[in-house]
Order: C-alpha cells, then sequence, then structure tokens
C-alpha cells in the first residue's frame, strides 16, 4: 500500500492505494498533519511507502520521522516524468502541475489534454498529444478572491463561498459574489473557448477543493474528479519505479 500527500497552499489532502484502487482519503490542515499521519498508517498497517508532493511551506523533517515505518518519497523536479518538459523554467514550475501533467499523460493516452486545478490558486496545464507539457496559467483561487477583496479594500467585508443569487448582484454581498464566483466560472470557460480557437481537440479535467463548486457552473459539461491530484501521485509514483 502507498500512503501519497499533497500539501497546498490551503489544506493537506492524503489517500491511501492498493495498486489503483484508491481505498481510502483524507483532508486536513497542516498544523495537524503529523497526527493524521500517524493515524492513517496505523490504520493500513500494510503501507510500505510514503510519497509527497508538496507546494506548501510544511518542513520535510514532518514526513521523515516516519522513516522508520515506510520509505518516505518527496517527488521533486529530479524524477522521471512521463511527459516532456516544454515550460521554460522547468525548475520552478510547481511539483503539483507536474504530477497532474503525469497523471493526465498516463490516464488519458495520446489526446490533448487541459488540467485546470481550482485550489488556493487555479492553474492551467496543457499537455499534447505528442506529451509535451505546453505549460498554462495561474490564478488566484475562490477563497483568494474573496480574501484579495477584503484585504485590499477599505469597505468589502470578508465573505465565504456561496453561489450568487444571478448575474446582477443587488447589494455589497451580492455583487461580491457575482464578482467572484461567476467571474471565476466565466474565466474558466473563456480559457476552454480560446485553448478551443487553436487546438479544436482535448479533453479537460477539473479538479481541486473548488471542482465540484465550479463544475456545475460551467457552460462547458466537465467532469470533477477531485481526487484526480492524488490519483495523479499514485500513478507518478508508480512510473518512476518501473522506469528509474
Ligand atoms: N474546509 C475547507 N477549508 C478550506 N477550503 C475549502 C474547504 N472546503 C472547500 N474549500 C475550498 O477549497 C479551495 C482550496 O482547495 P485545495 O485543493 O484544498 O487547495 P490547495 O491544494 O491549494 O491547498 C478553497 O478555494 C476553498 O473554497
Ligand atoms: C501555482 C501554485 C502556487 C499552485 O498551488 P496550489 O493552488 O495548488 O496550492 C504552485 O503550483 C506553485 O507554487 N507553482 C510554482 C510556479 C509555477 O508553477 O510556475
Ligand atoms: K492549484
Amino acid at each position: 500500500m502507498i500512503l501519497t500527500v499533497d500539501v497546498g497552499n490551503t489544506r493537506i489532502k492524503a489517500a491511501v492505494f492498493e495498486e489503483d484502487i484508491l481505498l481510502q482519503h483524507f483532508v486536513f490542515m497542516k498544523e495537524e498533519l503529523e497526527k493524521n499521519i500517524e493515524n492513517i498508517l496505523k490504520k493500513f498497517k500494510n503501507t510500505s511507502h510514503l510519497v509527497v508532493a508538496s507546494v506548501g511551506n510544511v518542513e520535510k523533517q514532518s514526513f521523515l520521522e516516519f522513516e522508520k515505518e515506510v520509505v518516505v518519497h518527496f517527488i521533486s523536479h529530479d524524477d522521471v516524468f512521463p511527459f516532456v518538459n516544454g515550460y521554460e523554467t522547468p525548475k520552478t514550475l510547481g511539483i503539483d502541475r507536474m504530477v497532474l501533467a503525469a497523471g493526465a499523460t498516463l490516464q488519458f493516452p495520446r489526446q490533448n489534454r487541459l488540467v485546470i486545478d481550482a485550489g488556493t490558486c487555479v492553474t492551467f496545464d496543457f499537455v499534447n498529444e505528442n506529451d509535451k507539457y505546453l505549460g498554462g496559467a495561474i490564478a488566484p483561487g475562490l477563497q483568494l478572491r474573496y480574501k484579495s477583496l477584503h484585504d485590499f479594500t477599505a469597505k468589502l467585508p470578508l465573505l465565504s463561498l456561496q453561489s450568487p443569487e444571478g448575474l446582477v448582484g443587488k447589494s455589497t454581498s451580492e455583487s461580491i459574489h457575482s464578482g467572484v464566483v461567476n467571474g471565476l466560472a466565466y474565466e474558466i470557460d473563456g480559457f476552454i473557448d480560446e485553448y478551443r480557437a487553436v487546438c479544436p481537440n482535448f479533453i479537460i479535467i477539473l479538479t481541486g477543493g473548488d471542482a465540484e463548486f465550479l463544475a456545475k457552473r460551467l457552460k462547458n459539461t466537465i467532469f470533477a474528479n477531485s481526487n484526480f491530484l492524488l490519483e495523479s501521485l499514485n500513478q507518478t509514483f508508480q512510473y518512476k519505479i518501473k522506469n528509474d
């Protein structure tokens, strides 16, 4: 069994895999990291490897303390990936984006793929049918948009995520919900349309903490898979073992 851990900038997600089967997944904050890993390893005693992909600021030591029980591996830029990296600054490309690109390449062979990860940031990653990673985009995520409106103005309240009543906000809160939620949905649809103008056929994978919330608000029909990063992490590690 493999325990995969994805350290994002907001939350930590983890899942236990038996080969390709996801047995259970977990979400927690970084303050509860050690306790959660300890409990997961206690429950899944056959776990042999702990595989970590981190873009957040969590000390490596928090994972290394489990080395007595499991082999700990941090996915890094030095690992083997199933795509050719066309990013001009490959060393600064987020490890989460590399893992998503790897998962898209392995799960959807020989086709153009667009991965959208709606987390702290919304990232777009494009891997073409020749398995070349082309790059994408980084934009603020839903929670970050609510927070920036509050943090960088004198009068705007900090609201939590809510479905907008409609397009035309009739109060401050309605206007904020419309601007944040409708705004991001239009932005994602806009990106998809622009990509389509240059590349007519590609599959779209939508993942991240806001994937399900956003999927129903998009003009494009997209199947959301919140566990895509964890599944991709498992696959990236299996690929590394086979190809190292
Ligand atoms: N309990 C929660 N705590 C924080 N964010 C949550 C929660 N449930 C859903 N979300 C949404 O998840 C998004 C963060 O997604 P996530 O994939 O966890 O980010 P990251 O991978 O960057 O840590 C936020 O924009 C927020 O709207
Ligand atoms: C863009 C990100 C902050 C996204 O992080 P997340 O929303 O998953 O927490 C992360 O992928 C990152 O730190 N990237 C480095 C810059 C780059 O990918 O080019
Ligand atoms: K993201």
